[in-house]
């Protein structure tokens, strides 16, 4: 099995100690010149580090060492400083930091530093507080390389669904680490996982099984929610109807508990790949759906009016503008589109989109079987089922593992404010 490495500063120490607030910051006389020294500096990383040169435009003395193994790069004194994660400066129970930026002063500056393999070590004049920085810390940060949420490479599918995306329920109970470490990747990597040998009775061994991984959402469909097809929440989940691919938000679980009846096959579309397909076959279709900001709604139970926080378009791209970070879908939850010129484009789009999601070769359709746990992402992967006869009863939750929405706290916030007339406009726009 292979994690993401997640590279900490320095080892997390066991070791706990008191909190030592705002210890940094009490300023003492500042010494003009610092003795500085790179020592044996064999590698590229640490060869010629220096301070940069003063400012001849002001009277003050050089702000920062500079780099000239990664394109002269000058990293601030003050950073410096201010990313110091010894024992002293973060707490290492918390791994919070111990002391206020704010009262360092601005234009600190090292009494002495040196620069060798083991790293480079700083004096600072104001306090004498000694500083020790890694390359493996320094580097990532003076090439720009951090933060940077993990890499993944994600694998699409297609209507054959995935190979090797499921776990068996024994591997849980061997060994839970383990078996969550394997779900939650294979989740990250391929989008949905399935996890068989479920037992069906009683319904908490799935709950149990969805808080292994972490706290199930409270909404307003409950936490742990199950659901037959009895309008029993105002949504076309809870009928027999079909339910074109669509996403609300978080990783979503269904198991199918027992359905007597027929129909009801579940559909899974890799979003990520159908917005591929879109940027090859359309790229101003796809700057479309990437631009144009629109709101959806769920608000049919009385006092309820969810809607998000902000316009968000189709498809959210990531901090570069490049890969697609998030898709917003839903056809029937689809508040009133805005006017803002283009509508009749986002229509155009919107429709090459909705015929991608559709192709054949991109649909996985399958039946879920009572035993077989569905975990999948909402950001990425589009859900839907096909419409059914009888009664059928899946249970499931959506998974805090997205930034806890305030969105339930905005809906009653409304509903104790305005009129519903008002609600109703404001979050659907009719
Ligand atoms: C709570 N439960 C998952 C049963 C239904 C949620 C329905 C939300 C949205 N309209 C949708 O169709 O996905
Ligand atoms: O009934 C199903 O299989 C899926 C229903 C659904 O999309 C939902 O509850 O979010
Ligand atoms: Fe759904």
């Amino acid at each position: 099995m292979r994690f993401p490495r997640v590279r900490l500063p320095l080892p997390i120490s066991t070791l706990r100690q008191p909190l030592r607030r705002y210890s940094a910051g009490i300023s003492t006389p500042q010494s003009t010149k610092p003795r500085a020294s790179v020592v044996g500096a064999s590698s590229r990383f640490w060869a010629s580090v220096r301070e940069a040169p003063v400012n001849p435009d002001r009277e003050q003395g050089p702000k920062g060492l500079v780099f000239p193994s990664i394109n002269e790069k000058t990293i601030p004194y003050f950073w410096l400083r201010d990313s110091c994660r010894c024992s002293t400066c973060v707490n290492q129970a918390t791994r919070q930091r111990n002391f206020d930026t704010f009262e360092l002063p601005d234009d600190i500056r090292p009494s002495r530093w040196t620069a060798n393999e083991s790293g480079l070590e700083i004096q600072w004049s104001h306090d004498s507080h000694v500083s020790f920085y890694t390359r493996d810390f320094l580097e990532p940060y003076i090439k720009g390389d951090r933060p940077e949420p993990e890499d993944l490479p994600l694998e699409y599918f297609g209507a054959e669904g995935h190979r090797g995306s499921t776990i068996e329920y024994g591997e849980f109970v061997k060994n839970e680490t383990r078996a969550v470490g394997r779900l939650t990747d294979t989740i990250r990597r391929k989008g949905f996982a399935l996890v068989t040998g479920v037992p069906t009775e009683p319904v908490e061994t799935t709950k149990d099984l969805l808080e292994m991984i972490a706290p199930i959402r409270q909404t307003h469909y409950g936490g742990f929610y199950v659901f037959t097809p009895d309008l029993g929440v105002a949504d076309t989940a809870y009928t027999n109807e079909a339910l074109p691919s669509h996403e609300p938000s978080g990783i979503q679980c269904f198991h199918l508990l027992s359905h007597e009846g027929v129909g009801g096959e579940s559909t899974l579309v890799d979003g990520f790949y159908a917005a591929q397909i879109l940027r090859e076959e359309s790229l101003d279709s796809f700057n479309t759906l990437a631009n144009l900001r629109l709101s959806c709604h769920a608000s049919g139970n009385e006092g309820i009016a969810i809607s998000p926080d902000k316009l968000y378009p189709v498809l959210e791209l990531d901090s570069n503008q490049n890969a697609v970070h998030r898709i917003r879908w839903n056809k029937s939850d689809r508040a009133v589109l805005p006017l803002p010129g283009n509508e009749m484009e986002w229509y155009k789009a919107a429709r090459k989109f909705d015929e991608i999601l559709r192709r054949k070769e991109l649909v996985y359709q399958f039946q879920l079987k009572p035993g077989t746990v569905l975990l999948f992402d909402n950001w990425r992967v589009l859900h839907g089922r096909t419409e059914f006869t009888g009664k059928r009863k899946i249970c499931g939750g959506y998974l805090t593992a997205h930034p806890v929405s305030r969105d339930d706290f905005i809906s009653r916030w409304r509903y104790t404010n305005y009129e519903k007339r008002e609600v109703l406009k404001q979050v659907i726009g009719e």
